[in-house]
């Protein structure tokens, strides 16, 4: 199984790509989507969280995020507590459903991920496509589709690793700064190369 690794930054456009390439016909696992499967009601994910941090889960057996996001925000003893329980979980869960995809006879698929760079994990990718858009573009986009200052747009760049350090990791950049008509040829091409990798 080839599989390559999908990243972006804030509002650069990974969730437009994603679904290009779903409708090209790849199989995209979303690292969002695991990590909210691996804390589901009767979960051994949530079991743990909840004896790790009690009153966290609602008494309808589902995760408080708000409540959890709450408590790890300022504290990265309890983040990095957190991130114990919850990226095994994931790891398990992903590397399930690329066995799953694998008894379908599927041979090249995309692990979607937003942290990707940040984790190191691009490192274990068969390539890596980065949707990348300038820095002016990015933030415009983030205050029209979160009604945001340009204050708080910039504060949230801020808070993250620039798209133009992570293309340094690309094995493929895919500029979405124009029409998303002028981005799907692009995602194509992209589709193609990781087909004929391998
Ligand atoms: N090529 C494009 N032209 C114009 N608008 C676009 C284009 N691509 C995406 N957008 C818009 O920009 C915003 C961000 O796009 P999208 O949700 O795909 O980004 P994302 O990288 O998945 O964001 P996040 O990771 O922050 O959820 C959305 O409002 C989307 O409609």
């Amino acid at each position: 199984m080839h599989v390559f690794g999908l990243t972006g930054g804030i509002s650069s456009g990974k969730s437009t790509v994603s679904r290009m390439l779903r409708e090209l016909g790849a199989r995209v696992l979303d690292a969002d989507v695991l990590a909210r499967e691996v804390v589901e009601p009767g979960t051994p994910g949530l079991q743990r969280i909840n004896e790790r941090f009690p009153g966290v889960v609602g008494p309808d057996g589902r995760l408080d995020r708000v409540k959890l996001g709450a408590h790890i925000f300022a504290n990265a003893e309890e983040r990095a507590a957190l991130n114990a329980i919850v990226h095994p979980e994931v790891r398990a869960l992903f590397l399930q459903k690329l066995q799953a995809l694998e008894a379908e006879g599927v041979t090249h698929a995309v692990y979607d991920v937003p942290l990707l760079i940040e984790t190191g994990l691009h490192q274990a990718m068969a390539g890596v496509a980065v949707v990348w858009v300038p820095r002016d573009v990015q933030k415009a986009r983030l205050m029209a589709r979160d009604g945001l200052t340009e204050d708080q747009a910039e504060a949230r760049l801020a808070a993250q690793m620039p798209l133009d350090d992570k293309r340094a990791h690309a094995t493929w950049v895919i500029d979405n700064s124009g029409t998303p008509e002028a981005t799907r040829p692009r995602v194509e091409a992209v589709w193609r190369a990781m087909l004929a990798h391998g």
